[in-house]
This record gives structure tokens, C-alpha cells and sequence, in this order.
């Protein structure tokens, strides 16, 4: 059948058959230029560069390859993205979503974004060559785990990668938005790395598809404003981080029930009870109401992460991994393959200082020592001072008063050198219990030091006021 339209290969968009320029990028067309790829060929060449391997994925309107970059040898992903099947209306649109998107990712170096290395078109698909991730993707590993909650620990590591990513995106000049942020877009690597995949090439266009994604994001990851006329904001992406992190926490799948958002179990655990009034401020239906910025629930995060591992006595904020299963932050981005950093048309380049300032901006969890709690020891040690101290005085109180001839400011004097250690212990011993309040750490010694300085300074006043007054009856003493 004698095609009517065909394509621009410099940006997709579909012209009538007899345009000599594309009528959308002013770019000269050719009938001649209509290469198809042919991915049931044994070897697909691409660009005569990139040898389709196999199918590792599949989106909307888009397939990922695993393919050689035969020029470097090394392994990539090719993003292709169809237009077979799309009504012209649709070609269009999904073109300026394609430009739109590219643009995008090539200004981003992160080390949990894959980078775009190129990108090139030809009369029925668009492509992007980027890095390749070995692994899968947190929905599919959420299936094959059947949901199972994830641990506070897990769902903390993953909740501050998140947090770097998005702060990442909405630092940017412009700031992107995501939007899209749910577990489909999560690939986890066996090595237990993190990567935010797919910038919503052709999102708009999926619509009716519950599984796909749907013009502003996707079912029960998509903030309410997302489905309306409002414009989407950093405070949108936090709604869907919101959403993923009570996902992992509870096992409860969002897009079975939008908008719906439990309390969390385990109310018991202060640390729980944190999580459970963050992610119910994240997950706001009044944007207002949300954390203003993914700086803010970093910030809530790490409280929470504190609190729980001082609970558990754990006083490293780095997780400690059970059997199996650890998520890890990237330290680096990866070295750019060699090949592609000077190559024209969009493609990445790398920064060390934008690498640096990506991690300044929200650090990394680091080891940090148990908070010492010297109060306890001052405590401890004055009530055993006061213990010792009393009786070895009263062995020589008669020379003493007798050597000051019973003056009432030496025995008033001498009398609170014997309640001072005491009372120093009842001082330490209530700054102590503070200050393990505050830190969540055990305060068993300061408890000792202030019963037992409670203790002897009501032994030391009652015998105090005994004397006293048997003396106040005694010449000896006051005259
Ligand atoms: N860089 C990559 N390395 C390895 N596999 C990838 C990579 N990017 C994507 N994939 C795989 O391909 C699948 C589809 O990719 P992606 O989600 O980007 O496509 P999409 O068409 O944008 O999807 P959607 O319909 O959700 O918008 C992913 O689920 C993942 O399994």
C-alpha cells in the first residue's frame, strides 16, 4: 500500500508525502531516508553502531534493548520508541514529548539516573542510547515478594536515595518535575543500587490502560492535582514518593485504592509513629498541607532513621543490613564510557562539581559515635563520693570543732561538705535522665546516681537535724 505521510528524521513529526521541508523543524525531507528497524534480523545494527542484543523491557509505546556499542564494546540500553499504530495527532505530540524529554535528560548527571548518551531517529522510531542496568524493577520485585512490607531500615535507605534524586531533579534550572515516580520507575540492581528510570517519553499518550501511565502520572502514585488543571510542583513528586515509601512500609499496593492511606502498625514504636506523620503529610491531598521541599523530608527522615537506631541501640546511621536485601547510594556517577563525551547531538556530559554538589546538598548518612552521656558518670561517682566522703568527716568532726571552739559557721560549713556530693549526684543525675531522654539512650546509670544521692542526703539531713537538735541541749556545743 502506497504510503501517504512519512516522517522527518530529524524530529519524527509526520508530513504529507510530497513536503520537501518538515513542516514542525524546517528540516530538509527525503524519501530516501526511512530505515525501519528490523528486530527479527540476527543482527540489528543501529547507526552502525549499536547491535541489538535482546528485549530487556517494554513500556507504552517504547521497547528497550540490551545492545554493544560496537564502536566501545561496552553494553547499553536502546530505548526505542514506535510510532506504529499512533494517529498523526498522536505522531506529533509524542515527537515534541520525545525533543522535550531528550532535552531534558541531557542536562542531568546523576549517579542514580542512567545517563543519555545519544539519540537519533529514523522514519518510524526514535531512540535513546543510555546506560544499561543490570537488574529489575522495584514493581517486579514487589510482585515476586508478594508485597511483603519492606523493613524501616530498607524503606529509610530508600526513602533518602529517593530524596537525593528528586532534590536533584527540583534543584535544577529549571527545575524538572518528575511526576511519574512510582515502583515501575524504580530499578533495583542485584548489588542493591537504585536508579530512577524513564522521563515520561510518551506518557500522554497511553490513556484507558489502568498499568500504563496516564496523562499527568500514573494511579495511585499521581497527587490529585496531577489529574486536574493545576500545575504540577516539587510538592507533587513528594506525594509520590509519599505513596511508594507507605507502599514498601505497609505492602499496600496505592493504585488498588487512590487516595487511601492507612495508618501504620506498630504505633508502639516512636520511630513507626514519625514515619506514619510524615508520609501522612506527604501524602496530603491539600499540596499546602505536604513538606515543602524533598530538603524537609530528608530532614524528617534522618530524625526518624536516628531515633530508630538509637531505639534499637544501633548508633551508626549507616543500615545494617539483614540477610539479603541492602539498598545502597552510589558514592559516584559512573565514568562516562569512553566514546561518547565529545560526540555531537545532546549527548552527556559529565561534572564532578555538579557530582559534589549533589551530595553536599543532601549528605549521605554517616557513621556517627554514641552520643556520651557524662552526666551519668558525674552522677554515679558524686553519690558514691557521697557515700564515702560522710563518714570519714565524722571521724574527725570532734578534733575539728573542738579546733574551731564549735563556731556555727564551721559546723554549718563542715555540715555541707557532707550533703554536697549528693546533692551533685541529684543535679547529675537529673541532667543525665535528660539528656538520655533527648538522645534515646539508656539513662540506668544517672537512675542509680539520683537514688542513691536521694537516698544519703535524707539519711544525712535527718541525722543532721537529729544532732542538731540533741546539741542545740549541749553547752559543748553552742554555748
Ligand atoms: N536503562 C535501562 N536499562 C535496563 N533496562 C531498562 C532501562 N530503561 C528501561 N528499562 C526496562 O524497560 C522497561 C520500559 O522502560 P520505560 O519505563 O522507560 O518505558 P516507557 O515506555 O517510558 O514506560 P511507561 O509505559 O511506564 O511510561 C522498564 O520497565 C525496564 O524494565
Amino acid at each position: 500500500m502506497e504510503q501517504l505521510e512519512m516522517y522527518c528524521s530529524h524530529c519524527g513529526a509526520s508530513n504529507p508525502k510530497e513536503e520537501l521541508q518538515c513542516f514542525a523543524c524546517g528540516h530538509k525531507l527525503s524519501i530516501n531516508e526511512e530505515p525501519i528497524i528490523d528486530t527479527s534480523s540476527s543482527v540489528t545494527l543501529l547507526q552502525e553502531r549499536y547491535r541489538l542484543l535482546n528485549k530487556v523491557g517494554e513500556g507504552g509505546f517504547s521497547i528497550v534493548y540490551r545492545a554493544e556499542d560496537c564502536h566501545t564494546q561496552q553494553i547499553v540500553a536502546v530505548k526505542a520508541v514506535s510510532l506504529r499504530g499512533l494517529s498523526t495527532q498522536e505522531k506529533i505530540e509524542a515527537t515534541d514529548a520525545f525533543n522535550r524529554e531528550v532535552k531534558i535528560l541531557t542536562k542531568l548527571a546523576h549517579p542514580h539516573l542512567p545517563r543519555l548518551y545519544q539519540h537519533f531517529s529514523d522514519a518510524e522510531c526514535w531512540y535513546m542510547v543510555m546506560d544499561y542496568i543490570e537488574g529489575e524493577t522495584l514493581e517486579k520485585y514487589l510482585e515476586r515478594q508478594q508485597q511483603t512490607p519492606f523493613r524501616l531500615e530498607e524503606v529509610l535507605d530508600i526513602g533518602f536515595i529517593l530524596c537525593n534524586v528528586l532534590n536533584y531533579l527540583h534543584s535544577s534550572q529549571p527545575a524538572i518535575i518528575f511526576r511519574d515516580l512510582k515502583p515501575a520507575n524504580i530499578m533495583l540492581t542485584s548489588s542493591g543500587y537504585i536508579y530512577v528510570i524513564d522521563f515520561g517519553i510518551a506518557r500522554q499518550f497511553k490513556p484507558g490502560q489502568i498499568k500504563d501511565t496516564i496523562p499527568f502520572g500514573s494511579p495511585g502514585y499521581a497527587a490529585p492535582e496531577q489529574y486536574g488543571k493545576a500545575q504540577t510542583t516539587p510538592r507533587s513528586d513528594i506525594y509520590s514518593l509519599g505513596a511508594i515509601l507507605h507502599q514498601l512500609i505497609t505492602g499496600t499496593d496505592p493504585s488498588q485504592s487512590p487516595f487511601a492511606f492507612a495508618s501504620l502498625p506498630n504505633r508502639h514504636q516512636r520511630a513507626i509513629d514519625k514515619l506514619d506523620a510524615l508520609l501522612q503529610r506527604m501524602v496530603a491531598l491539600d499540596s499546602q498541607l505536604r513538606p515543602a521541599s524533598l530538603a524537609e523530608v530528608r530532614q524528617a527522615l534522618q530524625e526518624i532513621s536516628d531515633l530508630h537506631y538509637h531505639q534499637q541501640g544501633i548508633y551508626s546511621q549507616y543500615y545494617q543490613p539483614a540477610a539479603g536485601r541492602s539498598f545502597r547510594a552510589t558514592t559516584s556517577a559512573q565514568p562516562a564510557l569512553p566514546g561518547y563525551a565529545q560526540a555531537s547531538g545532546g549527548f552527556f556530559s559529565s561534572s564532578s562539581q555538579q557530582q559534589q554538589q549533589i551530595f553536599q546538598a543532601i549528605p549521605q548518612p554517616t557513621q556517627s559515635p554514641p552520643p556520651r552521656n557524662t552526666y551519668q558518670l558525674y552522677s554515679i561517682l558524686s553519690s558514691l563520693l557521697g557515700i564515702c566522703i560522710p563518714p570519714f568527716l565524722c571521724l574527725f568532726s570532734v578534733q575539728f570543732f573542738h579546733l574551731f571552739q564549735s563556731n556555727i559557721v564551721v559546723i554549718l560549713f563542715f555540715y555541707s561538705l557532707i550533703l554536697l556530693p549528693s546533692i551533685l549526684s541529684i543535679i547529675f543525675g537529673h541532667k543525665g535522665r535528660a539528656f538520655a531522654r533527648r538522645t534515646h539512650t539508656s539513662a540506668g546509670t544517672a537512675t542509680i546516681g539520683l537514688t542513691l544521692g536521694y537516698i544519703f542526703i535524707s539519711i544525712y539531713l535527718i541525722l543532721g537535724l537529729c544532732i542538731f537538735s540533741a546539741a542545740s541541749f549541749n553547752p559543748f556545743f553552742f554555748g
